[in-house]
C-alpha cells in the first residue's frame, strides 16, 4: 500500500478505437494490456467499449453515437472513470470531459499513474512528476476541478502532489526545478558510471515487462551484498547494487523500470537516462513471467524496446520466472535461458551460477602462477576475476591459478 492508494477500487470503463489499419491482434492485445494496467493501478474494469473507425474523431476521438452509449453505461454501472486506450489531444479530453460525468483519462495518464506508484529511485520519482506535469500543462484550462490537480485518483496520482499548485505559473516553475535537479542527478550518475567503467566493473541489468518479477529477483540476488565501504559502491542509486557471484567476483546489478507496449513518447524521453544503464550493461537478464498467457507478446515488446534503445547487441540471459505458476507441460525453450521461481532460494542460487557462466563468456581464460609470498596478488585475483581454481605447486613454490578475467584486465606484476 502506498499513500496514494485508495481503499475502494475505482470502477472504470475502457474505450478502444480500432483504426482500419490496425490488426485485430495488435488491437485486442493492447486492450488486454489496458485492462491489466487498470488493475495494476488498483482499478476494476466494469465494461469495455470498442469502435472501428477509419480515423480518430478530431474533436471527440470516437463518434457521437458511441459517446451516448458510454453516457448510458456510466450511469448504469456507476463508473468513476473512463479510460481511453490512446493519447487524447487536449481538446478531445476537454470535449469528452464535458459530455461524460465520470473522469476521463487516457492510456498515457494511466501509465504515468502506475509509474508514479512504482517509481523507487529519487530520479525515477522526479522523472514521473516531470512527465505528468508536462502532460498536464496543455490540458489544464477548462477541465473540471478534479482534473486540474494531481492526487484525485487513478491517472492523477504523483510523487509531488503536495507541491503542486493549480495554476500554470507554479507548474512551470516546478518543471524548471525538476529539470535542474534531474540534470544534476544525471551528471552525478555519469561521473559514477565513468568511474565504474574505468575500474572495469562488470554490469548486469535486469529488464523485463512490467510485473515479470524483476524487483523480486533483484532483491534476492543482491540481498547478501548491499552497500560496502568501498567507494565505488557507496553512493549509487538504490536501484544499482552489488551482486556477488559464486566464485567471489562482485559485479553491479541494476533494476530497471518495467516495460510496457506502446510506452508513451513522453515517458520514453523521461526514462531515457535511467535506461542508459541498460545500454551500458555487459549482460542483460531478461525476466519473463512464464506463467502469463501473453508472455510471447511481452517478450516481443521488451525486445522491441531494447532495439529502440540501441541495446540489442548486448548478450541476454532469458529468465522465465514464476515457474511455480507455469501451465502444465510448459517448457520454455531457447539456448540462453532458464526457468526459475524467484520465491525459491535454490533457484536464485542456480540463477547466480548461470549469471556467472554468462559473464565468463565475456571474459578471457587465464592460467598463471603466483609466488607464495605474494598474498596480495592472490586476493586481488579473487576479488577482480572469477578465480575458478587455485592450488599450491610445492616444487615451484607457487600457486597455480586458473580462471576468467575481464578482457582488459591488467594482471598485477609479481615480485
Ligand atoms: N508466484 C510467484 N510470484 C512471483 C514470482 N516472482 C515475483 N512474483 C510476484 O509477482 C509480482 C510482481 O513482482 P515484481 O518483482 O514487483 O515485478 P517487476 O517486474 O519488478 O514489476 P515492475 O515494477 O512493474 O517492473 C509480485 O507480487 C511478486 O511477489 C514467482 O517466482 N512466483
Amino acid at each position: 500500500m502506498n499513500e496514494y492508494t485508495k481503499t475502494e477500487p475505482e470502477k472504470a470503463i475502457l474505450v478502444g478505437c480500432q483504426l482500419s489499419r490496425q490488426t485485430d491482434e495488435h488491437f485486442f492485445y493492447s486492450l488486454d494490456e489496458l485492462k491489466s494496467l487498470t488493475e495494476t493501478a488498483q482499478g476494476t474494469v466494469a465494461a469495455v467499449v470498442t469502435q472501428k473507425r477509419d480515423r480518430y474523431d478530431s474533436a471527440t476521438y470516437i463518434g457521437s453515437g458511441k459517446i451516448e452509449e458510454i453516457v448510458a453505461l456510466e450511469s448504469e454501472l456507476e463508473a468513476d472513470l473512463i479510460i481511453f486506450n490512446g493519447e487524447l489531444t487536449p481538446s478531445q479530453n476537454r470535449n469528452l470531459s464535458r459530455s461524460l460525468s465520470a473522469r476521463v483519462i487516457d492510456r498515457t495518464q494511466l501509465i504515468l499513474d502506475i509509474f508514479a506508484i512504482r517509481a523507487r529511485s529519487r530520479e525515477g520519482k522526479l522523472q514521473v512528476e516531470l512527465a505528468q506535469l508536462e502532460y498536464m500543462l496543455p490540458r489544464l484550462s477548462g477541465i473540471g476541478s478534479t482534473m486540474s490537480r494531481l492526487g484525485a485518483g487513478i491517472g492523477t496520482r504523483g510523487p509531488g502532489e503536495t507541491k503542486l499548485e493549480k495554476d500554470r505559473r507554479h507548474i512551470r516553475v516546478r518543471i524548471h526545478e525538476l529539470k535542474r535537479s534531474l540534470t544534476q542527478i544525471a551528471s552525478h550518475r555519469d561521473r559514477h558510471r565513468d568511474r565504474r567503467k574505468t575500474a572495469g566493473v562488470i554490469q548486469v541489468a535486469l529488464v523485463g515487462y512490467t510485473n515479470a518479477g524483476k524487483s523480486t529477483i533483484f532483491n534476492r540476488l543482491t540481498e547478501a551484498g548491499t552497500y560496502e565501504e568501498n567507494q565505488l559502491f557507496a553512493t549509487l542509486d538504490p536501484l544499482t547494487r552489488k551482486l556477488k557471484l559464486p566464485h567471489g567476483l562482485s559485479v553491479l546489478a541494476s533494476d530497471t523500470v518495467g516495460f510496457i507496449q506502446d510506452l508513451p513518447t513522453s515517458l520514453i524521453a523521461a526514462f531515457r537516462s535511467t535506461l542508459e544503464e541498460v545500454k551500458e550493461a555487459d549482460l542483460l537478464l531478461h525476466v519473463i513471467d512464464g506463467s502469463h498467457e501473453d508472455r510471447v507478446q511481452h517478450e516481443r515488446t521488451v525486445n522491441k524496446i531494447l532495439n529502440e534503445l540501441g541495446a540489442s547487441s548486448i548478450p541476454v540471459l532469458t529468465v522465465f520466472n514464476k515457474k511455480d505458476l507455469f501451465a502444465e507441460g510448459f517448457v520454455p525453450s531457447g539456448t540462453s535461458s532458464l526457468s526459475i521461481s524467484a520465491l525459491h532460494n535454490e533457484d536464485i542460487a542456480i540463477l547466480r551460477e548461470r549469471t556467472e557462466k554468462e559473464i565468463m563468456k565475456l571474459m578471457e581464460y587465464y592460467h598463471i602462477e603466483v609466488q607464495a609470498s605474494d598474498g596480495k596478488w592472490l586476493s586481488e585475483l579473487k576479488s577482480a576475476t572469477i578465480l575458478m581454481h587455485q592450488s599450491f605447486n610445492e616444487d615451484k613454490g607457487v600457486y597455480e591459478c586458473k580462471g576468467y578475467a575481464p578482457k582488459d584486465y591488467h594482471f598485477p606484476k609479481s615480485n
